[in-house]
């Protein structure tokens, strides 16, 4: 039974969609596809959790059943404890939700005069909103395009005005689907201690649906995996890493070139000039590495690698034989 300490409660949740497929001459197949099957999860609240799978998985089908606009097939579905489907204007002023690169700011107005919108449309206190503001105007760094009209900023700074928009009413439950995805570097680093402070200090539940491995490294340390509309795992990211094994890469620039390096617990897998690649466990840290290759070699710069969720998906369905996709 979920408490009231739960946000997002997900029970034995289905949803299908009915394909018709043209097979000739007044001829028409048709099958039914299992987006989500038997999915159940529960999100306590102020939670920040990973939800991964590669594409098709069935994560924006979760979502948009979480926030109401898709009803399940079968289950049952609690968010704020309420029904999304049934009570989703209710839900809606607990929510925040941003979808990808659809922007729900409007395109001919300033950012400031959408966030001016929001706030007569969630009725935000006048108090509560410019404080609101000053912190995210401060924190997403927006400050040089505030009073921009939207359709003239960059896909990096109309993320950071999304953002803002679903943060400004305070929601309880953020759902963010790949908010980082095409990013600049400054973009993508405001956007992740934005997320990671707003979590920490408010106590926001988040549902983070990302590709971006550097994400989920900085961001959750819960996941969960599906895949083919099943949940695949769902445990700590460190408790993935473990189960799946694998590799992390720690590509090395030095100052001069040489020989392949000789470094304790990796391996060197690949030279090129100055640069060398090199291979270490995916559950090991990489900070001991990092500092032998410095106090050893003439490091110039470094980076580590994270492996794609997709492989990470590949790899625990290998190692599972979790049932294969029906559609029938
Ligand atoms: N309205 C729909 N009608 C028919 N099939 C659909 C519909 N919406 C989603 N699907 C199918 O359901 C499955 C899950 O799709 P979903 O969009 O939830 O995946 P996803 O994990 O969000 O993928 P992506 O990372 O590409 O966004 C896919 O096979 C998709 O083609």
């Amino acid at each position: 039974m979920p408490d009231s300490d739960t946000a997002i409660d997900v029970q034995n949740v289905t949803r299908t969609f009915v394909l018709r497929r043209r097979t000739g001459w007044m001829r028409r197949e048709r099958s039914v596809l299992h987006a989500v099957s038997d999915l159940s999860f529960t999100v306590r609240a102020g939670e920040m959790v990973g939800y991964l799978g590669p594409n098709g998985a069935g994560k924006s089908t979760t979502i948009k059943m979480l926030v109401g606009i898709l009803t399940p097939s079968g289950g049952r579905l609690r968010v704020a404890g309420f029904d999304p489907s049934r009570q989703r204007l209710r839900l809606a002023r607990r929510i925040g939700v941003v979808f990808g690169q659809r922007s729900a700011l409007w395109y001919d107005l300033p950012l400031r005069d959408s966030f001016e919108l929001v706030r007569r449309i969630y009725r935000i206190p006048p108090e509560r909103y410019r404080r609101n503001l000053d912190e995210f105007v401060d924190l997403l760094d927006l400050g040089p395009f505030v009073d921009t009209p939207v359709r003239q900023l960059s896909l990096g700074q109309r993320m950071r005005g999304t953002i803002t928009a679903a943060f400004l009413p305070n929601p309880e439950v953020v759902y963010l689907d790949e908010p980082t995805i095409g990013l600049d570097v400054v973009s993508k680093a405001a956007v992740r201690s934005f997320l990671e402070r707003t979590n920490r200090e408010q106590g926001t539940t988040i549902l983070l649906t990302t590709h971006d491995m550097g994400d989920v490294e900085q961001l959750c340390r819960r996941v969960m995996v599906i895949d083919h509309g099943r949940l695949g795992f769902d445990g700590e990211l460190a408790a993935l890493r473990a189960r799946i094994g694998g590799v992390r890469t720690l590509r090395v620039d030095l100052a001069v070139s040489m020989p392949a390096m000789a470094v304790e617990g990796a391996e060197v897998v690949r030279v090129e000039g100055t640069r060398q690649w090199l291979q270490f466990p995916a559950d090991t840290s990489a900070a001991p590495l990092v500092s032998e290759v410095a106090a050893r070699y003439p490091l110039v710069d470094l980076t580590v690698g994270e492996p794609a969720i997709e492989d990470i998906v590949a790899r625990l369905y290998t190692t599972d034989r979790l049932p294969a996709p029906r559609v029938g």
